[in-house]
């Protein structure tokens, strides 16, 4: 899928400023972003729901119209499921809406709903939702698939698990389309990401050359407590080469013992230092000064 020069105004708020990027088939795309950069406008020009200001959209080189509608699954932010009746009720349902839908068997085990096949979907807990919704965007055995902050507001261990099913569906060869707020989700995932600021594509490239980039080396933090303040950390930040931030100190470094040795020789209390691989949160911090989560 090709996006080309996207651009889209509601009044004058300026949502998405003449943004380009591919898709290549059977990958995983991620589209990151702070609140209101643009992501959800973005995708859902996209599916085809709402008409770009101007920029052109391609898929396998033909403009979006009807046919494509009919190789698209859509994970929408917030979907309403038919009260008073069950998962295998609403898979039923659902199924006949479709000329060739996917047989529902394979469905139940693609999403992994064996164990709550005859539950009321009103009983569904958030994880168990999440995984019906995906359960509905695959029915039409879709080419591609949209899914717009999938694991927002579930539990780490129903994120992993609902992962494990977005990755069960990439080896099959659909094409993922994928916004989040969660850094390890499209570091996990994601063949590409793209970061996404007020309209605009800050960066876009695979996970790990995005790092190479920008960092070399570890990450050092060092918190701030009693005996080491911001104050103090201000007095030698230059010195050392250091970051602050409202947590603490922080030093990017390829040469960690000279590192450490400039630390100490500057009597800087180290005690609760932590080191770590630099990882996209650290990352999207860096290009958009804010954490996503904020
Ligand atoms: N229908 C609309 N009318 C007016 N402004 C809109 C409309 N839809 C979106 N916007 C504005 O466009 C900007 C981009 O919104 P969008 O929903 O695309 O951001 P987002 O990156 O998906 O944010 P979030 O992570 O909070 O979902 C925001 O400033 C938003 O208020």
């Amino acid at each position: 899928m090709e996006v080309e020069s996207l651009e889209k105004k509601f009044g004058n708020v300026h949502a998405v400023k003449g943004i380009s990027f591919g898709i290549p088939q059977g990958s995983c795309f991620g589209l990151l972003g702070p609140n209101g950069a643009g992501k959800t406008t973005t995708i859902e020009i996209m599916e085809g729901i709402q008409k770009p200001g101007s920029g052109t959209i391609t898929f396998k080189g033909n403009p979006t119209g009807q046919k494509f509608r009919e190789k698209v699954g859509i994970q929408f932010q917030h979907t309403a499921l038919p009260e008073f009746i069950t998962v295998k009720e609403t898979l039923e349902l659902f199924s006949s809406f479709y000329p060739d839908p996917r047989p529902r068997d394979e469905v139940i085990r693609l999403c992994s709903l064996e164990d709550i096949i005859d539950r009321d979907n009103r009983k569904l807990s958030g994880g168990q939702r999440q995984r019906m919704l995906l359960a509905l965007a695959i029915l039409p055995k879709p080419e591609i698939v949209f899914l717009d902050e999938p694991t927002t507001g579930l539990d780490p261990q129903s994120r992993r698990n609902f992962w494990e099913l977005i990755q069960r569906i990439r080896s099959e060869n659909t094409t993922v389309l994928l916004t989040t707020h969660y850094m390890d989700e499209a570091q996990v995932l994601c063949d590409q990401i793209a970061i996404m600021d007020h309209g605009r594509i800050l960066e876009l490239d695979t996970p790990e050359a995005l790092l190479n980039r920008h960092f070399q080396g570890a990450i050092i933090q060092i918190p701030w407590k009693e005996g080491f303040t911001l104050q103090d950390g201000k007095a030698v930040a230059e010195k050392l080469g250091a970051e602050l931030d409202p947590q603490g100190m922080k030093i990017i470094t390829s040469q960690m013992d000279r590192t450490i040795k400039s630390l100490l020789e500057a009597n800087v209390n180290i005690d609760g230092l932590s080191v770590h691989k630099p990882n996209l949160e650290d990352l999207f911090i860096k290009l958009t000064g804010s954490s996503l989560r904020a």
